[in-house]
């Protein structure tokens, strides 16, 4: 289940208020459990997946969130797969740690493990948000944001794409705030 860490160092663990404090922002955070995950636990529980283990997760998750796919317009998805050996770890860190938007919106359905993700909110406050195995969050188009993996390294996802092209990020220069990370 999610967590939202607020500038002034609040913990907010409840989806509906989680949900209220991300609306200015048009970011939308759900949490569906279907039990897609017992379609293919062992599949979740390793690191590496192949490329055609990958497609196989997608398609029976598919099956069941067909809905996601029509509210979103997407034209494909994919499963992004990181872990301690991920290949490209250092550049995925190094890149999506950095505020970008896109000019699509992202939408991802998180399968396994978790990431962070830090947005700007309308009174220029930053705040994280933790999302695990479960939720869906919603960006929309436009939106600046950054995220993370946790140290488990450890996160399975859907990603949705409306466009060809996918999420391409374009880097907004915005310094991520530490004053989250400052004792009080
Ligand atoms: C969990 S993948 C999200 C990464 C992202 O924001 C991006 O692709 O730019």
């Amino acid at each position: 289940m999610a967590n939202l860490l607020l500038d002034d160092g609040t913990i907010e663990s409840d989806l509906g208020e989680i949900a209220r404090e991300l609306a200015p922002l048009g970011i939308e955070l759900r949490h569906y459990d279907p039990g897609t995950s017992l379609l293919f636990p062992n599949l979740l529980d390793q690191d590496f997946l192949t490329e055609s283990e990958k497609r196989y997760c997608v398609e029976l998750h598919n099956s069941v969130f067909e809905f996601i796919q029509q509210e979103n317009g997407a034209l494909w998805c994919d499963l992004l797969n990181v872990h301690p050996g991920s290949f490209n770890l250092h550049h995925l860190i190094a890149t999506y740690g950095r505020y970008h938007t896109h000019p699509g919106a992202e939408p991802l359905y998180v399968l396994a493990g978790e990431m962070i993700y830090g947005f700007v909110r309308p009174d220029g406050s930053q705040v994280q948000l933790l999302v695990q195995a479960q939720d869906y969050l919603y960006i929309p188009a436009g939106v600046e944001h950054w995220c993370s993996p946790t140290a488990s390294l450890n996160f399975k996802g859907v990603r949705y794409f409306a466009i060809a092209e996918g999420w391409v990020p374009n880097y907004t220069g915005t310094q991520v705030s530490d004053s989250l990370n400052k004792p009080r």
